[in-house]
């Protein structure tokens, strides 16, 4: 075959075009209610910036969410999108948290289809390091981190009353005998890399009616329906906090791009160190870090892209243009 020989021009700053956003991809988060929990969205916004991802980051909220709430998120350059509450049936058992119960809400990001592909984080989550690459992933799984059966808030299960966890399934093996095969594996539900779909949000909504509400609400019943299609991915991608003194033989923290606060008493924004664990130094260390990032106003939306843009003529143009409202397709590239 005859050789082509390319002659490759010298690309400059100029030629180099942000990706645009391919195939429709963004960050989505949840928020309830009018309490504290939308520090942790503007953490989430500001840490994204940081890593400079190439996605913007959308924040499914309640109506309940306070007007003071939203316009802080749409200035640090949230998406926000209204959406109605999901109510389980009546849960006679009772949840691990009652107010895991508005939790079931987060269901109404399948609905989000003009997205191709969402990675889903709680509000008590924070990025470190960029995971854009996890929206490469192949697409017709569910993506998740195995979550840990050994906190307190296990103890109604029966996992936790053997001591078996998933996380080291060698220290105590699954009396398989008395209690028929082990769990199946079990992802922790506050990061998710999924695709939205209409036929799979209806579903949803009809199976959840259906279904008797548990222990871990709308975790369990997202384990359950995804069960055959979910897989598996390091924990680097979701530290659940309890790993830390759970299976600190799992945990190499330079190496961590994603920490979930979800360890009682260790959401930064109410942090006073006080609650089991929560005079860790590793613990202070990362409450540290989410600050460090909160308190940053260089990551502020506005100074962001102005900053940017110094350094992105691309961005510049469309910032003029449109009041400072980047096109999806020019968001700072990835790092
Ligand atoms: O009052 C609340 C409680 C929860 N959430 C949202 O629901 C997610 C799940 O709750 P949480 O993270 O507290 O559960 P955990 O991971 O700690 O079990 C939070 O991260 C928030 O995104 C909220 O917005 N307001
Ligand atoms: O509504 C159920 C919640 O269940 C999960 O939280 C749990 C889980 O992480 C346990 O392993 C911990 O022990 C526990 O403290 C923590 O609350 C999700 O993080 C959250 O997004 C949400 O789905
Ligand atoms: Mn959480």
């Amino acid at each position: 075959m005859a050789q082509t020989t390319m002659t490759v021009e010298k690309v400059t700053e100029a030629d180099v075009v942000i990706s645009p956003n391919v195939g429709n991809r963004a960050y989505v988060t949840f928020l309830a209610g009018d309490k504290d929990y939308w520090m942790g969205v503007v953490g989430l916004a500001k840490g994204l910036r940081k890593v400079k991802s190439a996605y913007p980051l959308v924040v499914a909220i309640l109506p309940d969410v306070p007007e003071e709430h939203r316009q802080i998120l749409v200035a640090q350059g949230c998406i926000i999108r209204e959406i109605e509450p999901v109510h389980p049936p009546e849960n006679q058992e009772g949840y691990s948290m009652a107010y895991y119960v508005i939790n079931y809400s987060k269901l109404r990001i399948w609905e989000f289809v003009e997205y191709e592909k969402m990675i889903y984080l709680d509000g008590d989550v924070q990025v470190f390091s960029n995971i854009d690459h996890l929206f490469d992933t192949p697409c017709g799984y569910l993506y998740a981190v195995k979550d840990c059966f050994c906190e307190v808030s296990w103890s109604k299960t029966p996992q936790y009353k053997l001591g078996y966890c998933q996380q080291s399934p060698e220290k105590v093996t699954w009396p398989v005998q008395s209690h028929g095969s082990p769990p199946p594996i079990y992802f922790n539900a506050g990061m998710l890399v999924f695709e939205p779909n209409l036929i799979t949000y209806e579903d949803l909504l009809r199976v959840v009616q259906i279904t008797t509400p548990t222990y871990f609400a709308e975790q369990d019943f997202l384990n359950m329906y995804f069960r055959d299609i979910y897989k598996p991915i390091p924990s680097t991608y979701n530290l659940v906090l309890a790993m830390l003194w759970r299976h600190p033989e799992c945990v190499d923290l330079d190496q961590i791009s994603v920490v979930h606060y979800c360890a009682n008493g260790s959401k930064p924004w109410r942090y006073t160190g006080e609650g089991e664990h929560m005079d860790r130094e590793d613990i202070k260390m990362l409450v540290k870090k989410w600050w460090d990032i909160y308190e940053d106003s260089s990551l502020d939306y506005q100074k962001f892209v102005k900053t940017e843009s110094k350094l992105n003529p691309n961005i510049a143009a469309f910032t003029n243009e449109s009041g400072g409202d980047i096109p999806e397709s020019l968001a700072p590239s990835a790092a």
